[in-house]
């Protein structure tokens, strides 16, 4: 599938390392564009050797698919170069937190097949939890391909689209929780005395094994923390004091924010629109 990427920054780069590495794109039938930073794009298209479109690739020239990877406030700005490689027949796929496919369709006033999904960052390792939304007009040639190219960087699950807001608070931003708190548990240790190389080490591989331990062990993470925590030991210390913080509690805020943040996006969008 001759594919476009609009953006070069860190999401496409962790698709495109997925999907080229899973060989569901083919480096020649790559391009990737950008909106001003030349260096990065020659960065992205010199490691994965696949093609930079600057402003000398015909305006006629079709693709099967178009990733919109931009920041969702740079996507009206976006929008004149999409529209030069779009017919008919193109396949639009958005990775745009908190914007709707129906937004995508007015703004490109296009009326064929848009696919949106919330992939992380994790894809550059082909650890990605993906959640799609086909329900876009698409063949099922169109929604066959999609969830290839997913799957080809993690997990890829359909859903309505109404779930995306949240999922994106949940999967889209989950491993930005997940490296903070290892950044917070690598300060403690350093500031009670461990060496940084040594805490650095233990938490990465604390992390790991406890993924692996979610992935693997059949069990969910309520017994598995159970077996951690002997009764009046460490792990009982510690989880009360997180507890007395209201450290759940800040947990439920925090995706309750990002949901929010994300539904505020989409309608932050169209407030740009008709500026
Ligand atoms: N980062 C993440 O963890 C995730 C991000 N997303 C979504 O992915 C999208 C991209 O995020 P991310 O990769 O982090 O963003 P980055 O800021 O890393 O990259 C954005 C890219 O978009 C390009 N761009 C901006 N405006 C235009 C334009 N008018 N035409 C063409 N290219 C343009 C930028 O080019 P230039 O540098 O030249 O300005 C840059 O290459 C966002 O919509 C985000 O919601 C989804 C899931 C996870
Ligand atoms: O922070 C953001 O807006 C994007 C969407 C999900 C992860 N990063």
């Amino acid at each position: 599938m001759k594919t476009l990427f609009v953006g070069a920054g860190s999401m496409a780069y962790a698709l495109l390392n997925g999907a080229l590495e899973a060989k569901v794109l083919e480096k020649e039938s790559v391009f990737v564009t950008n909106r001003s930073n030349g260096q990065l794009l020659t960065e992205v298209t010199n490691h994965f050797g696949v093609n930079g479109v600057h402003d000398h690739l015909p305006s006629h020239e079709p693709f099967d698919v178009i990733i919109l990877a931009m920041k969702p406030k740079d996507f009206h700005g976006a929008t004149p170069a999409v529209k030069r490689f779009l017919t008919s027949d193109t396949l639009i796929i958005s990775v745009l937190a908190g914007i709707s496919i129906k937004q995508i369709r007015e703004a490109l006033a296009f009326n064929g097949a848009v696919a949106r999904a919330m992939p992380n960052t994790s894809a550059s390792v082909g650890r990605s939890a993906t959640a799609v939304t086909c329900n876009g007009s698409l063949s099922e040639k169109q929604r066959e391909w999609t969830m290839k190219f997913f799957s080809s960087v993690g997990l890829a699950v359909e859903v309505p689209e109404e779930q995306m807001d949240l999922i994106t608070a949940v999967s889209g931003s989950g491993p930005a929780y997940i490296y903070y708190v290892a950044e917070i548990i690598e300060k403690a240790a350093v500031d009670l005395g461990l060496h940084s190389e040594l805490a650095k080490a233990l938490i990465k591989e604390t992390i790991s094994g406890a993924s692996v331990m979610l992935e693997k062990s059949g069990l969910e993470a309520e017994i598995l923390r159970k077996n951690v925590t002997s009764p009046g030991g460490t792990t009982e210390a510690g989880i009360s004091v997180l507890e007395q913080y209201g450290v759940s509690e800040a947990f439920t805020h925090c995706v309750d924010a990002a949901k929010n943040r994300s539904q505020e996006m989409g309608k932050e969008l169209r407030l740009n629109r008709v500026k």
